[in-house]
């Protein structure tokens, strides 16, 4: 195994509600840093794939509806029933996320091994929830005030008022974020260079450089 230069990379957790800005943020840190990025909601994909585990357990949880033609699991579908219906959604995450925080840690052990990177970055709106502070160093918390997080998913993913509102439901309160993360990044404002800029300094005075 490579061991290189960086002897103790540290592990950054990336958290916030949906449309706070998260992955914009991580590409900025993959292209400016170099660091590794993994993403707990493209991990969750992976598990789902079909002849997994998980794949298995939720068609038998939720039958062929949540099916597209190819077999493979719609999302679109799951979300319209899991986003309105906390205890679906409850079973959804019994299933997916242990399959997914093994994924991770394993992931960041190799990272580590290889040593190759300044530093890891994980990312999902549920770290808190999910005790991801056993494998991140540091969570940030990353704010965007709730107008702009509404143009923005309204632009650029189509998502309604309704929609935005029931993932919100099953997330965590700003307050809770503020109070568990060790570090607040506003997002807020459309020169994205601003909150870059917050990174830059966060990272600077909190060792992960
Ligand atoms: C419900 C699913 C099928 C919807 O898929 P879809 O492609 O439409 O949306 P996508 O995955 O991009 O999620 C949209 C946003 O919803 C939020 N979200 C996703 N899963 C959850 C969850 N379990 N609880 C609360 N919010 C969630 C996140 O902010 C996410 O970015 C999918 O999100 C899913 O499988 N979720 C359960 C697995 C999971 O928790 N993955 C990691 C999320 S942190
Ligand atoms: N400072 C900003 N100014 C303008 N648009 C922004 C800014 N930050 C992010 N966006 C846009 O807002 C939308 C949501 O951002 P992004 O996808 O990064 O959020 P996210 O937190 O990763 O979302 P999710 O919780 O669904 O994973 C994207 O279209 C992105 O381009």
């Amino acid at each position: 195994m490579q061991k290189a230069g960086y002897k103790y990379m540290k592990v950054l957790g990336i958290t916030g509600q949906v449309g706070a800005g998260k992955s914009t943020i991580l590409a900025y840190l993959e292209e400016k840093y170099r660091a590794k990025v993994i993403q707990a909601d493209q991990v969750g994909h992976l598990v789902m794939e079909p002849d997994t585990s998980c794949y298995k357990q939720i068609c038998s949880l939720f039958g062929e509806q949540i099916l597209a033609a190819d077999q493979k699991i719609d999302r679109k579908k799951l979300g319209a029933i899991v986003f309105a219906d906390q205890e679906k959604l409850a079973m959804l995450n019994a299933i997916v996320h242990p399959a997914v925080k093994e994924y991770i840690r394993t992931a960041v052990y190799l990272e580590k091994q290889k040593a190759c990177v300044p530093f890891v970055v994980v990312e999902a709106a549920l770290l808190l929830e999910e005790h991801y502070d056993e494998i991140c160093d540091e969570i940030w918390y990353i704010y965007v005030d709730d107008a702009a997080r509404r143009v923005r998913l309204k632009q650029s993913r189509g998502y309604s008022d309704r929609k935005i509102d029931d993932i919100l439901k099953n997330q965590q309160k700003d307050s809770v974020f503020r109070k568990s993360c060790q570090f607040v990044v506003d997002n807020s404002s459309d020169f994205v260079e601003n909150t870059f800029e917050q990174m830059d300094r966060g990272l600077k005075e909190h060792g992960f450089l």
